[in-house]
């Protein structure tokens, strides 16, 4: 029998250069362009993947094999598309990568933690890291080795879409939240000097987004325009950039936004020169979805364009999703007319290969079926509950300091409880879960809602009654106090852009029927500071939750007692969006609670 050809790029004790050396060495123009497309995994058909030599797979927001899928069904979806990845000649994994930006958002019955803006408030990195792994763990229940996590924007506007995927307005928060980096990756061995790093098959590749200044934008228009001079970029949106790339993170995720005009999918000077170059980012640089498309007004209007200026400005993989065929034939005839150079498809690929390598997608690129009973697992519920608990900020106790309303009493003859976002799970997860852009209601994934965290914490004897919005008969009962849980409903992205910040009908009316009559604790969940400024007398006491996931347990926990309030505002809190942008730091700072306030209450004994 003849030996088979020794292949170096096969053997895992073969340096990891030598390896994408030999591999490259031996790739046609097809294969290599094959490795710089992702696809939608709705587009990935059986043969797709073989005939044009994918190199990554997606899921979109709210992408799934089908609804409430399980686990295994998962782990089959990735399992059969890497089949057929690996039938081709030279038998390249693809890599599966999918949008857990506060656990496994796509997945029914994963643990959903809280959004970013609720983790920067618990001032807690380690806690970060932890999520990280649990997050780690429930992704490759399902098969998957990537993630689009974690986004290191810093919102400087409360009204973008997108401000609660970003930890914080400060960098210095934003960068001590990237352990969770380690916890998705594993710990890079030190003087990693910035290569990408997986340790092993229960982590996953990361992804640092949205490259750069996606918090920026003129009044918070989500895409819009970055207008900063470089210092102010390189002080304000740059920081944890420098910090992910310490710590290994394999790829980053370019950014829709504009800096002072030029599309940032298009920038050579901040993705060439300054992130490889300068910062000696070594992992790969991944366009966002139809990114180079958005290079122009309208989008795709010259898609040939947008391929050379994506490609040419340093993006290594284009998030196409669905028009593959154009942009594989768009950029192999780039690069047969001499427009894009050899040496540019080379250096993308041999970062996408050093990825893929390093992670050891070779040697095990098909699921650990033992990972199955991560999803959702009681141990990173107990640790989400841990994360609500320290997220939530206490702004006001009690309408004097010497009267303190919180903590609640547990035993008292009968509480009403209130509010659109107090029975309502969807509500408390916000956007990125199960579908893209959220969903109201209770019947869309499992967890613990506000209201029956409460019903499960207080006294048996104790009687709670529920009106989301009561009317005056339910109002003129006797109770020894009420908890208003109002705030926003799901969204993401533009459509959550927004210029008046206003509580949504009908938490105001609300607050002022219960609060004018019954001692009253306001909780606030919502993806940002909102305009709370008019209500503020009537409450007599006030606190945020943000956006926090399935374990509403936590949030009991605290009114009650059984743990005390430690969270810290990471967002200023304005007192009228007249005032915006206003972040601390600035000259005129007049808020209505300043960046870094919140009260602390005791655990009861
Ligand atoms: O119907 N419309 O009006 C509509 C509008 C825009 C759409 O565009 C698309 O919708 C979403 C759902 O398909 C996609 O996820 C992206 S968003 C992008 O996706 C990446 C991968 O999920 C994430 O990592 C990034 O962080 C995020 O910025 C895009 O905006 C789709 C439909």
């Amino acid at each position: 029998l003849g030996r088979a050809e020794y292949l170096r790029y096969k053997d895992p004790a073969q340096p990891i250069g030598a390896r994408v050396d030999d591999l490259l060495a031996r790739m046609t123009l097809a294969e290599k362009i094959g490795q710089m497309t992702q696809i939608e995994r709705e587009n990935a058909t059986a043969g797709v993947l073989s005939k044009y030599f994918i190199g990554s797979v997606l899921s979109g927001g709210g992408s799934v094999p089908s609804p409430q899928a399980s686990a295994q069904a998962w782990v089959s979806m990735v399992n059969a598309m890497q089949k057929d990845a690996l039938s081709t000649r030279l038998g390249i994994p693809m890599i599966y990568g999918i949008d857990a930006v506060h656990g496994h958002g796509n997945v029914y019955k994963a643990t959903i933690f809280p959004h970013n803006v609720g983790l920067g408030a618990t001032r807690d990195p380690e806690l970060v890291r932890r999520i990280g792994e649990a997050t780690a763990l429930e992704v490759r229940a399902t098969g998957i080795p990537y993630v689009f996590a974690p986004c290191i924007a810093v919102c400087r506007d409360p009204r973008w879409g997108r401000c609660y995927e970003s930890y914080s307005e400060d960098p210095k928060v934003v960068q001590n939240m990237t352990t969770i980096i380690s916890g998705l990756q594993g710990d890079a061995p030190s003087g990693f000097d910035g290569r990408p790093y997986v340790g092993g098959s229960k982590k996953v590749a990361a992804c640092a987004k949205h490259y750069v200044g996606d918090g920026g934008t003129f009044t918070g228009i989500n895409e819009g325009n970055t207008i900063i001079d470089e210092r102010g970029l390189m002080k304000i949106h740059m920081p944890a950039y420098f910090n992910s790339i310490i710590r290994g993170v394999s790829t980053i995720m370019v950014s829709y936004n504009s800096w002072n005009g030029n599309k940032m999918h298009g920038n050579h000077f901040l993705i060439t020169d300054f992130l490889k170059n300068k910062l000696k980012f070594r992992g790969f640089v991944i366009s966002d979805w139809q990114g180079i498309d958005r290079i122009t007004t309208p989008e795709h209007l010259n898609y040939s364009y947008s391929i050379e200026a994506g490609i040419g400005a340093g993006i290594d993989m284009i998030m196409v999703p669905f028009a593959y065929t154009e942009f594989i034939d768009g950029l192999t005839t780039k690069v047969k007319n001499n427009i894009i150079p050899m040496s540019r498809i080379d250096d993308a690929v041999y970062r996408i290969l050093r990825v893929k390598f390093t992670m050891g997608l070779f040697e095990n690129p098909y699921a650990d079926p033992s990972l199955a009973g991560e999803l959702g697992k009681q141990e990173h519920r107990e640790l989400a509950r841990e994360a609500v608990r320290k997220s939530l900020v206490l702004l006001k106790n009690g309408k004097s300091a010497y009267t303190p309303l919180l903590p609640l009493p547990k035993k008292v003859a009968k509480i009403l409880v209130a509010g659109s976002n107090a029975d309502n799970l969807g509500n408390q997860c916000g956007g990125w879960t199960i579908t893209w852009q959220g969903l109201t209601g209770n019947n869309n994934t499992t967890g613990t809602t506000i209201l029956s965290a409460i019903k499960s914490t207080v006294d048996p004897s104790t009687q709670v009654v529920f009106s989301e919005n009561p009317d005056s008969a339910t109002l003129s009962d006797k109770y020894d106090y009420a908890i208003v849980v109002v705030g926003e409903p799901p969204y993401a992205e533009t459509f959550g852009d927004n210029l008046n910040l206003t509580i949504p009908a009908p938490g105001p009316s609300v607050i002022q029927n219960v609060c004018k009559s019954i001692k009253c604790v306001v909780v606030l969940v919502s993806g940002r500071p909102l305009v709370v400024e008019p209500h503020i007398g009537a409450i007599d006491a006030f606190v945020a939750a943000w956006l926090p996931g399935t374990e509403g347990q936590g949030v009991a926990d605290v009114l009650f007692g059984d743990y005390g309030f430690s969270g810290k505002l990471a967002r200023t809190w304005f007192k009228s969006v007249d005032q915006l942008p206003m972040n601390v730091g600035d000259k005129h700072y007049d808020p209505l609670f300043p960046f870094g306030f919140g009260l602390t209450t005791e655990a009861k004994k």
